[in-house]
C-alpha cells in the first residue's frame, strides 16, 4: 500500500464513511459534531455486540454517542482526525489509508524546517547499514539501539522528536520505528520544498542493533565511497543524488532549511568556497568532484533541479526499502 496523490478524502462538509465492516452502522457529520464512525474495514469492538442502528433512531443514538456500543473510543478519536487528513492518501483501502494518514499527520505534527535535516540524516543512519552480500542491516528501526555510536552523534535529538510522534500514533495504531522514520524523512524533504515522496508502509522493526562499521566515513575518497554504496545496492548515480541530501542542515550548502539543488551548484564553484573561513561541506562531498562519473551527475543535477528531485525520490524510496522485512498480515 502506498501513499499516493489523490483528491482530498474530505471533499465536502458532510463526511460519509462506508459502513463498519461488521454491523453496517453508518455515521455522518452533522452541524453538531463529527459523529464517530468506524472507517470501512476497521472492525467495531470485537468485544461489543454491535447494536444495529436503525433509521428511526435520532442522532443521539448514532454511532459514537454514549449509548451506542458500536464504536470504540479510539475510533472516535481517530475519526475526529479525519477532517484533517492530508491529500496524499491511498483510497484503495480506507482502512489502510487511515493508518497511513495517521502516521503522516503524527510525523508532520512534530517536524519543523529546522528539525528536518536531523530527521533526514536519521533515515540514512538507519537504512544505510544495509549490506547486500551479508543481507544484514537496513531500514529496520535498529537505530534506536545504535544512537550512541560515534557516527550517530547528534541523532538522539531527532529520535526524541520522533518518539513524541510515536507515542501519539501508537495510541491509535501501532507504528514501527522503521515506518515512522521513513515517513518522517519524506515529510522532512517535502517540508523544506523538496519532492513529495510516497512511502510504502509495513516495515518490521529489528530487536537488535545492526553490525557496526557500515556507514561511510567522511574521509573516504570517491572510489571507496562508490564501493561503500555498491555494497548497499546503490549505483554511483544513486550515491550522488542521495548525497544531495546535504542541501539541508549545517554543512553550508545554501539555505539549511531549503531542499534544492544548491548542493550541486556549490560543488561546482571554483575555488572551493568557504564560509567564515571554514570550508563548506565534508571531504566526502568534495571527493565526488574528483571523480569523472560523479562529476557528470553533479553537473546534471546542478543544471536540472526537477531531475534532481525525480532521481532523489527514486533513490530515497530504494533507501527506505533497503533490507526491510515486511508485515504480511
Ligand atoms: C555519502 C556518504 C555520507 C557521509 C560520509 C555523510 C556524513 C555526514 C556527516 C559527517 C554529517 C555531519 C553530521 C553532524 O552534523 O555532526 C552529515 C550531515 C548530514 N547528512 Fe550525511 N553523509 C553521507 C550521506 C548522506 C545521505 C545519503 C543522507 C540522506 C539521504 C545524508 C543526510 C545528511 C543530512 C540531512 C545531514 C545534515 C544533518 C544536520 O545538519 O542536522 N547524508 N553527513
Ligand atoms: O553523519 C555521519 O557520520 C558518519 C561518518 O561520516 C562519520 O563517522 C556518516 O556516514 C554520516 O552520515
Amino acid at each position: 500500500m502506498e501513499l499516493t496523490n489523490i483528491p482530498h478524502l474530505a471533499s465536502s462538509s458532510n463526511f460519509f464513511f462506508s459502513s463498519c465492516s461488521r454491523c453496517s452502522c453508518r455515521g455522518r457529520r452533522t452541524e453538531k459534531a463529527v459523529i464517530a464512525v468506524s472507517v470501512a474495514g476497521i472492525r467495531c469492538g470485537a468485544d461489543s455486540a454491535c447494536s444495529e442502528i436503525t433509521e428511526q433512531q435520532n442522532l443521539d443514538s448514532l454511532p459514537g454517542s454514549k449509548n451506542s456500543r458500536c464504536y470504540r473510543r479510539r475510533d472516535f478519536a481517530a475519526a475526529a482526525l479525519i477532517p484533517f487528513l492530508l491529500p496524499r492518501v491511498d483510497m484503495a483501502s480506507a482502512a489502510e489509508s487511515y493508518d497511513a494518514s495517521i502516521i503522516q499527520n503524527g510525523a508532520r505534527n512534530v517536524l519543523s524546517k529546522v528539525k528536518a535535516a536531523g530527521v533526514l540524516r536519521l533515515v540514512f543512519h538507519d537504512a544505510g547499514t544495509f549490506d547486500v552480500a551479508e543481507k544484514s542491516g537496513g531500514m529496520n528501526g535498529s537505530i534506536i539501539y545504535e544512537v550512541d555510536r560515534p557516527e550517530n552523534a547528534g541523532l538522539s535529538k531527532s529520535l526524541k522528536i520522533l518518539q513524541k510522534a510515536k507515542e501519539g500514533i501508537d495510541q491509535i495504531q501501532k507504528v514501527s520505528w522503521a515506518d515512522l522514520i521513513a515517513v518522517a524523512g519524506a515529510e522532512a524533504v517535502a517540508l523544506c520544498g523538496g519532492p513529495e515522496i510516497p512511502v510504502r508502509l509495513g516495515r518490521l522493526d529489528s530487536s537488535i542493533a545492526d553490525p557496526v562499521g557500515k556507514l561511510p566515513e567522511e574521509t573516504l575518497d570517491a572510489v571507496a565511497l562508490k564501493t561503500s554504496f555498491r555494497n548497499k545496492g546503490f549505483s554511483t548515480q544513486e550515491m550522488v543524488v542521495l548525497s544531495g541530501a546535504h542541501t539541508i542542515g549545517g554543512k553550508g550548502f545554501g539555505n539549511p532549511n531549503v531542499f534544492d539543488n544548491s548542493y550541486f551548484k556549490v560543488l561546482l564553484e571554483k575555488p572551493r568556497p568557504t564560509s567564515s573561513g571554514m570550508p563548506i561541506g565534508l571531504p566526502t562531498d568534495w571527493a565526488l568532484t574528483e571523480d569523472d562519473e560523479c562529476l557528470r551527475w553533479i553537473n546534471i543535477y546542478a543544471e536540472d533541479q526537477a531531475k534532481f528531485f525525480a532521481d532523489f525520490q527514486d533513490a530515497y524510496t530504494k533507501l527506505v526499502n533497503s533490507g526491510a522485512s515486511w508485515r504480511t498480515a
